[in-house]
């Protein structure tokens, strides 16, 4: 493990454009040794939120810590963070290897490893090749590259999935969760939960500006599991026997019952231990898509006129 505790941390931070609250009063910990997933819906401040951390855009009030400290007062800052913002935020005109090799000399670090970073991001049989003609997911690779060329322990990346085929998803993945096992802090921002639910340990959940939710995938799927459907002739003496077996039984708005903390082998055993027929038994779990959509429902400001 490299490091221990809160490396990244915000405390109240906020960020006003104008009459725009782009981040409003976000405390949030970001720990190492896991993936966090920074979710949000287009516009929730997930960006700004990097940018200020970055020290890219001033807070407003409130302020963003790295291993605690600003990160403009890092001393090594490319050896401690390493960030992928804006993959087209590159030169055109030089090969993907200069790219690198110029980012790498402004920080002492030696060709072998530009060679090196190029090999892990896939990208070693294009480094001769203008970055002009580069498509957005090799854009994304190449700032992943950028971002590794230091050895960072902190970790970054602003929507990297973006523009990538579904090999480069899965390798993103691979990536963020061997640098996560590393012992290294992985912050990766999305406006997509189907991205982050086989990618993330950890969610923050933000809208408009604000966290909504510290969760983790797990807890996340119990908090909106709604249990095992059941329908019986005998749905009084059924929720008695299903109780005394450990179950927490609810009416369910669609007349059945709600059972939660049992499975369905227990549930359908303890009906036939006591004789109870049982008609209909449905589990229901939660998708993390549906539960997020539920919990960032108040906070998406782009959404199509037949959603
Ligand atoms: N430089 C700026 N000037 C004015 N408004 C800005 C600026 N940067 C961001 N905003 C506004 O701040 C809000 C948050 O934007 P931000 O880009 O941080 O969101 P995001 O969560 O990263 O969204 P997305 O998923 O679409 O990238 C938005 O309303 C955006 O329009």
């Amino acid at each position: 493990m490299r490091q221990r505790g809160r490396v990244i941390e915000t405390t109240r931070l906020t960020k006003r454009y104008g009459s725009t609250s782009a981040v409003e009063s976000l405390s949030i910990q970001v720990n190492p040794g896991c993936v966090t997933g920074f979710l949000g819906p287009n516009g929730a401040g997930k960006s700004t939120t990097m940018r200020m951390v970055l020290c890219l855009a001033a807070p407003t009030s409130g302020e963003a810590l790295v291993q605690g400290r600003r990160y403009d007062q890092l001393r090594f800052p490319m050896h401690e963070v390493g960030a992928l913002l804006d993959a087209n935020a590159v030169h055109g005109g030089r090969t993907a290897f200069d790219h690198l090799r110029c980012l790498a000399r402004t920080n002492g670090i030696g060709d072998s490893r530009v060679v090196s970073v190029m090999e892990q991001v896939g990208l070693a049989g294009v480094a001769k090749r203008r970055i002009g003609g580069f498509s957005l997911g090799m854009r994304q690779r190449l700032g992943i590259a950028a971002a590794l060329l230091g050895d960072p322990g902190v970790l970054m990346f602003d929507e990297p999935v973006n523009g990538l085929d579904p090999d480069g998803v899965r390798w993103i993945r691979g990536l963020a969760r061997s640098l996560a096992a590393e012992g290294r802090t992985v912050l990766i921002s999305s406006h997509l939960m189907s991205e982050m639910e086989q990618t993330a340990d950890r969610l923050l959940i933000i809208g408009r500006g604000r966290l909504i939710s510290d969760t983790t995938v797990r807890d996340l799927l119990r908090q909106f599991d709604r249990g095992v459907l059941v329908r019986s002739p005998r749905p009084a003496e059924l929720a008695v026997a299903l109780t005394a077996a450990g179950a927490t039984v609810d009416r369910d708005p669609s007349g059945g019952l709600s059972v939660k903390a049992l499975t369905v082998a227990e549930i359908g055993d303890t009906a036939a231990t006591h004789g109870i027929a049982v008609h209909e038994v449905t589990p229901r779990t939660a998708s993390l898509e549906d539960a997020y959509m539920a919990l960032t429902a108040d906070s998406v400001d782009y959404r199509a006129s037949d959603q």
